[in-house]
């Protein structure tokens, strides 16, 4: 097993791309982000306000029809489209052109939302984050996976993660049995914890950012919102990746001295964001 390579601002730099001067919100990409049931369209709320402040042009939500006044007050840039259900997903019907799609936070796991996950996965062949309820679906219907485009990215926490791959009896163990998952279904995983690894292959990173502030609800919603916000902007798959789960671990740390750990709450993640590029400047 190669040795893990350290996420610090030396590989962040190599992958940066600074704003072009000229560009518009048509070049800067078009985030799409699904997910979101009754009692959870906070987590699509949170991804897509994540994926804006991230620095896609556009950003869309689909979410069942319970989240449309819900997604429209609370981030108005956001332009959404509804499910004909009322609380939850039951039909993925989108006739959009986006550049890259996050897909499960908030998302829930009834049977029409399988089945439209399953649908709307036999049709797309765009790049894909796959979170939360999607990673949980996968885990039911494991030969879903195969269904994935390649370079997919995964970003389960270390519960969903034994979900999809199986119980490990060490760490070497659950590395070893992830990076066999990322061979076999040509898929990026990043293992959300403390510290995040994410595995593509044999090549292993392992994240220098964050601190335990981010254990608060929503954090993870946030990273995907993140994550598609770069793919979408036309980042390589694993850049990607890693720019998003640096950023995402550095706005904690930069807020830390003002919050603490306690008072740290998912939306100053994306309070931070702006911080967090600039402090790559420096
Ligand atoms: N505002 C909203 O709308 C929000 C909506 N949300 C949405 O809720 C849905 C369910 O997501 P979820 O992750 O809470 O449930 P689930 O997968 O059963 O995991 C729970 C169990 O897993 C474990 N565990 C968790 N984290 C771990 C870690 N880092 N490292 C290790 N273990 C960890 C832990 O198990 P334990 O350790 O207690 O055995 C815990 O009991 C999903 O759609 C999500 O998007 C949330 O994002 C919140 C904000
Ligand atoms: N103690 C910790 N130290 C560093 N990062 C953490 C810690 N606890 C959680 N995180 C990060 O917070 C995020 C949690 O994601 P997740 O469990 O999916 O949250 P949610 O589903 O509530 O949005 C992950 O990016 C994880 O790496
Ligand atoms: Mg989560």
């Amino acid at each position: 097993m190669n040795s893990p390579i350290a996420i610090d601002r030396n590989e962040i730099l190599k992958r940066y791309k600074t704003i072009d001067k000229y560009t518009h919100k048509g070049i800067q990409g078009h985030a799409l982000i699904i997910g979101g049931s009754y009692g959870k369209v906070g987590a699509v709320s949170l991804s897509a306000k994540a994926a804006l402040r991230t620095g896609c042009g556009l950003t869309t939500v689909f979410v069942p029809q319970c989240g449309y006044e819900i997604l429209q007050i609370s981030v108005p840039e956001v332009m959404v489209v509804t499910d004909d259900h009322e609380k939850y997903i039951s039909e993925i019907a989108l006739n959009l052109d986006v550049d890259a799609i996050g897909i499960g936070p908030g998302m829930g796991q009834k049977m029409a939302t399988q089945k439209a996950l399953h649908d709307f996965l036999s049709n797309n062949s765009l790049p894909l984050v796959i979170d939360a309820d999607a990673l949980n679906i996968l885990s039911h219907n494991p030969s879903w996976i195969a269904l994935l485009p390649p370079k997919t990215i995964l970003t389960p926490h270390y519960k969903e993660l034994e979900r999809l791959i199986g119980k490990w009896h060490s760490d070497e163990d659950k590395l070893g049995k992830t990076i066999v998952f990322s061979l076999v279904n040509q898929v990026v995983v990043v293992m959300k914890g403390a510290p995040t690894y994410i595995v593509d292959g044999q090549t292993i990173y392992v994240n220098t950012t964050g601190n335990a502030a981010l254990a608060t609800a929503g954090s993870g919603d946030v990273l995907t919102g993140m994550i598609t916000s770069l793919l979408a902007q036309s980042y390589k798959t694993i850049d990607a990746a890693i720019l998003g789960v640096y950023l995402h671990g550095l706005t904690a740390d930069i807020a830390l001295p003002e919050t603490g750990y306690q008072s740290f709450i998912a939306s100053d993640i994306i309070a931070n964001i702006g911080k967090a590029y600039l402090s790559l400047k420096k």
